[in-house]
């Protein structure tokens, strides 16, 4: 067992500090948000994460994960100081790092003469582990021995827990053995392969993989928009791109394009990293154009079937997190688009089942926020998926032809196969695939 101190109660802190907890090592995970620190110290979780409270409530039961606000009782003899805070996007784009240093100072402050393994959970760019051994050694008021780990973290949300569990890799960047090993030995429970490597390649490592899962998300988006034009199916493109194990079928999801807390920003961050060596990193910014076109594509579609534009149309926003199982918004699609509909003069009418909350505070004033499914397609005149939360997958059709004053659906996730639509009397768009539309359904001649 050892004794661990995670810094940030994010997605990250409080996943990898309940889960190093759960498998018997001893956790004070510190935050600075009072309000926080006192909801965990009573079990409660302060974000939807499927598995999280229960695991939270029984490691606190068992004594060994705490919470608190003071740095000072959390890093006390402390084999290692994880480090989970954010790293926000600056207005250029790049990662600020603010809250990185704050935490180095913080260490520097209040460690003990036993030293300190420091551990970087936050996604930083290449360099920023050395300095922050740099900022923590230069605040000390002693020697004392600072070691520093990167361990990027590959979780996602929604899925946070079994990804813990089940990762593909941890990959542990360390100059010193003895610290490698300490990390290695304190996930050694959870049975994933380690990657050891050096420092500035482990902190590469978590850029380069978001920026490609985000590229095969943008490439399946560019070839769905010529599928559409040409009459191909973006589904079966992409299973039949998938089955070869050299491009893997994970990732090929057409859709409305990437949000979240990290591609968005990740990608961003990382043509910054390049340009910081004088390279332009071309791909990438197409890939980050690519994805900012997607979400006008259920606003060009809506315009096209609504002729008269959609001034005082109702529109019903199904789903605004940034994707199934999670109350996160941030970066969601839903935002954007929210913002284009209401600029053309849309009534829109919204529903989710977990993030209404936290979208109060990102949607336009005017968005009306429906207690059910039903409540928001009543009445509408376009319905557009934005989530595809399995509360929606599972909708009989039929409530589309019941609730609404036309049905018509653009699903911006393609949740239904076009074999089910065919079944239903609504006119569907989706992304990437032939439309489905009731007048054509009416001019096939019977078999
Ligand atoms: N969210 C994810 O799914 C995910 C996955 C992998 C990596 N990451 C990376 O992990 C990092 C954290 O992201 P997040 O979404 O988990 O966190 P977050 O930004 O939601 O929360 C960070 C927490 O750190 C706290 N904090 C800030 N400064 C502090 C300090 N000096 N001392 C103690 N607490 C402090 C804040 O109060 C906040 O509760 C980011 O770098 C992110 O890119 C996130
Ligand atoms: O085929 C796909 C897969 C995903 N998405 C979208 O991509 C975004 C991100 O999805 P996902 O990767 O599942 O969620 P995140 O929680 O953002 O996780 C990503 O970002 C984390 C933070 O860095 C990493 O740790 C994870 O490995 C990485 O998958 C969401 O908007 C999805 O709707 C698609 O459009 N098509």
């Amino acid at each position: 067992m050892k004794k661990i101190a995670i810094v940030g109660t994010g997605y990250v802190g409080l996943v990898t500090g309940v889960a190093l907890s759960d498998i018997g090592h001893d956790v004070t995970c510190v935050d600075i948000d009072e309000t926080k620190v006192a909801k965990m110290n009573q079990g409660l979780s302060p974000i939807y994460e499927p598995g999280l409270a229960e695991l939270m409530t029984k490691n606190i039961e068992r004594g060994n994960l705490h919470f608190t606000t003071d740095h000072s009782i959390a890093f006390h003899d402390a084999d290692a100081i994880y480090i989970a805070v954010g790293t926000p996007e600056r207005a250029d784009g790049s990662a600020n790092l603010d809250f990185v240093q704050q935490v180095a100072r913080d260490i520097a402050a209040h460690v003990t003469d036993k030293g300190a393994v420091v551990v970087t959970k936050s996604t930083v760019p290449v360099g920023t582990n050395k300095l922050v051994k740099h900022w923590i050694t230069e605040a000390l008021d002693r020697d004392l021995q600072i070691d520093v780990v990167s361990n990027p973290e590959f979780l996602r949300e929604g899925s946070a827990v079994h990804d813990t569990y089940n990762g593909d890799r941890i990959v542990i960047g360390s100059e010193s053995e003895e610290a490698a090993n300490l990390i290695k030995e304190i996930n050694k429970p959870f049975g994933v392969p380690v990657f050891r490597t050096d420092i500035e390649s482990a902190e590469m490592i978590k850029y380069a993989s978001n920026a490609f899962l985000a590229a095969k998300i943008s490439f399946i988006n560019e070839i769905g928009t010529i599928c559409g034009k040409l009459g191909a199916n973006i589904e079966d493109v992409a299973q039949g791109m998938g089955m070869d194990k050299r491009i893997g079928d994970k990732f090929l999801n057409a859709g409305i394009g990437y949000g979240g807390s990290c591609f968005p920003k990740d990608t961003k961050a990382l043509v910054q990293i390049a340009g910081g060596v004088n390279h332009t990193f071309d791909l990438l910014e197409s890939v980050i154009n690519v994805n900012n076109k997607q979400q006008q594509i259920p606003v060009d579609i809506a315009q096209m079937v609504l002729r008269g534009g959609l001034q005082g149309k109702k529109v019903a926003m199904l789903g605004l997190a940034f994707k199934p199982n999670t109350d996160d918004m941030r970066e969601s699609a839903s935002i954007v688009l929210a913002q284009k509909l209401t600029d053309l003069g849309a009534n829109i009418s919204a529903f989710d089942p977990i993030a209404m909350d936290n979208a109060k505070r990102l949607l336009p004033e005017t968005v009306h926020y429906a207690a059910s499914t039903k409540e928001a397609l009543h009445d509408a005149d376009v319905a557009i998926i934005v989530t595809e939360w399995d509360e929606f997958k599972d909708l009989p059709l039929t409530v589309f032809e019941q609730e609404m004053k036309q049905p018509i659906v653009i699903d911006g996730r393609n949740c239904y196969p076009l074999s089910y639509v065919e079944t239903a009397n609504i006119d569907y768009y989706s992304i990437g695939r032939p439309s489905v539309i009731r007048a054509k359904k009416s001019n096939q001649p019977a078999n």
